[in-house]
């Protein structure tokens, strides 16, 4: 991806891309792709509604591959409010049936604190394959998110991103540890190239519930195709009830 391709012709290979998946059970992309990810001088002109260029497009990609689509994330202009972070998922008909709304904006050396609203809502989508719980990008740094997917029901934790290669031992770390600590599946699908002059650090990655690794990319465009059994979730949580032990309600903190 780089910074100078324009949004319709990163949409028509978008398309392309995942009409070539067919025959799989679901395609992800990564953070904001439409609009080169964390380039946020074209936020506010790059803006669309949800049934504008991206999801047109997306939708007509996921009915023709015949795949849920989890089409990343875009910048969503709401006409009553501000723009957001907002990630898209298509059924294998082409309809859009969950909307994710970015709940923690980055805001250390990006504008995003400043430029957009904060999602307000947990979503979970239930699937022909199991229970996707979304989250983005920074979203990953905050466990008591996925905490919140779990109690929900998530079984596969999606997570789209841009995140820089200046941080990626993070990346992978925190990937593994939320598939660890939800025993669930994470699909962690970040950007490749530079955004607004930052080198992104590609290594988008699949973890089973036990936080074994079971694919992960390089540092360039690609794309990663991994076959799972999404059983393994049950299985994981069976075999090692950890989840179980829980507190439910953390006791007050005791003055000594
Ligand atoms: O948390 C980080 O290090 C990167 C986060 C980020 O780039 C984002 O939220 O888009």
């Amino acid at each position: 991806m780089s910074d100078a391709e324009p949004a319709a012709e990163r949409r028509a290979r978008a398309a392309a891309l995942v009409r070539a998946q067919q025959g799989a059970d679901l395609v992800v992309l990564p953070e904001l792709w439409p609009l080169g990810g964390f380039a946020y001088d074209a936020w506010s002109d790059g803006a669309e509604p949800l049934d504008g260029p991206t999801a047109d497009v997306m939708s007509a990609a996921a009915k023709a591959a015949g795949v849920w689509l989890h089409a990343g994330s875009i910048v969503e202009r709401d006409p009553d409010g501000p723009v957001y972070n907002t990630s898209l998922v298509f059924s294998p008909s082409g309809e859009l049936v969950h909307t994710y709304r970015k709940i923690h904006r980055f805001g250390f050396d990006s504008g995003e604190a400043i430029a957009m609203g904060a999602g307000q809502e947990i979503v979970t989508a239930a699937t022909d394959f199991g229970t996707l719980g979304l989250a983005t990008c920074y979203d990953l740094r905050f466990p008591e998110l996925f905490r919140a997917l779990l109690d929900a029901g998530a079984q596969l934790l999606v997570i789209p991103a841009a995140w820089p290669e200046r941080r990626r031992e993070h990346w992978t770390l925190l990937a593994r540890a939320r598939a660890v600590e939800e025993q669930a599946y994470v699909l962690a699908c970040n950007t490749a190239g530079t955004h607004g002059g930052v080198e992104q650090a590609g290594h988008s990655l699949v973890v089973d519930p036990w936080g074994k690794v079971l694919a992960e990319a390089g540092m360039g465009e690609q794309v990663l195709t991994v076959e799972f059994d999404p059983a393994e979730v049950a299985r994981a949580r069976e075999e090692f009830p950890v989840l179980r032990d829980r507190l439910l309600g953390i006791p007050a903190p005791v003055q000594r």
